[in-house]
């Protein structure tokens, strides 16, 4: 039967990159997707240049939470930027996307940085204390659902699992959008927003990512 695009993007990291080698994965992958299979990673632009390898470097976080994993490609992206000893958890639903993202962030050398968890986030979010020993998360980059991006803020609040400082970034408030996020993060008392234009990954279409940081 026909490959899937995850599978097709794990061959390109195997055929292209370095074990161990994080930077020659990500590369690998812009790559693929730029010259050979379009795939909804976070991509070079919104990642290199601007906004997300910036985000990482700044906050320099001790606790990550990703909320979608799809191939790994921002999972391995952030990995790389964290310091040592520092802890990146990445949330996604789709059985299928999580095992080329195991092995794609295993061809990274990252395994040591990483814990990704199967589940949806709704159900798991409510779990990082009891089960993950986390007491709060410094960054948390929203990338999966778009419409699980409101409700899984406010739970995240809930599960006091935000303190003062903490960083939310969200990719595609644009394309695909998420007005009800955005409508909700702007304008609560409890975060200074900014927007960061940029473009759909690999693309000329406008998209953007929106960096909060929770006020306490
Ligand atoms: O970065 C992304 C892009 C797109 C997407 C797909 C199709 C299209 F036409 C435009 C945009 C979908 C996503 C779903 N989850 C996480 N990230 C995504
Ligand atoms: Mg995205």
């Amino acid at each position: 039967t026909r490959s899937t695009r995850p599978q097709r993007l794990l061959g390109a990291v195997r055929r292209t990159a370095t074990r161990g080698d994080p930077r020659s994965v990500v590369r690998a992958i812009d790559d693929f997707c730029r010259h050979t299979e379009w795939a909804m990673n976070v991509g070079d632009e919104k990642g290199t240049g601007c906004i997300l390898d910036s985000v990482v470097s700044e906050v320099s976080p001790a606790t990550v939470l990703e909320l979608g994993t799809y191939c790994g490609y921002s999972t391995v992206r952030i990995a790389t930027l964290l310091p040592p000893g520092a802890k990146l958890i990445t949330l996604e639903f789709n059985p299928d996307f999580a095992l080329i993202a195991r092995q794609v962030i295993a061809w990274a050398g990252l395994e040591e940085k990483v814990h990704l968890v199967e589940g949806s986030s709704g159900d798991l979010i409510p779990l990082m204390k009891e089960k993950f020993g986390v007491k709060s998360f410094d960054l948390v980059f929203l990338d999966h659902w778009k419409d699980r991006y409101l409700p899984d803020t406010k739970l995240l609040e809930e599960c006091g699992l935000l303190q003062k400082g903490s960083v939310l970034l969200a990719d595609n408030v644009i394309c695909p959008g998420s007005p009800d996020y955005l409508e909700y993060i702007r304008n609560s008392p409890k975060y200074r927003s900014q927007h960061f234009k940029s473009h759909l990954e690999y693309t000329k279409v406008e998209d953007g990512l929106e960096k909060s940081v929770f006020l306490g």
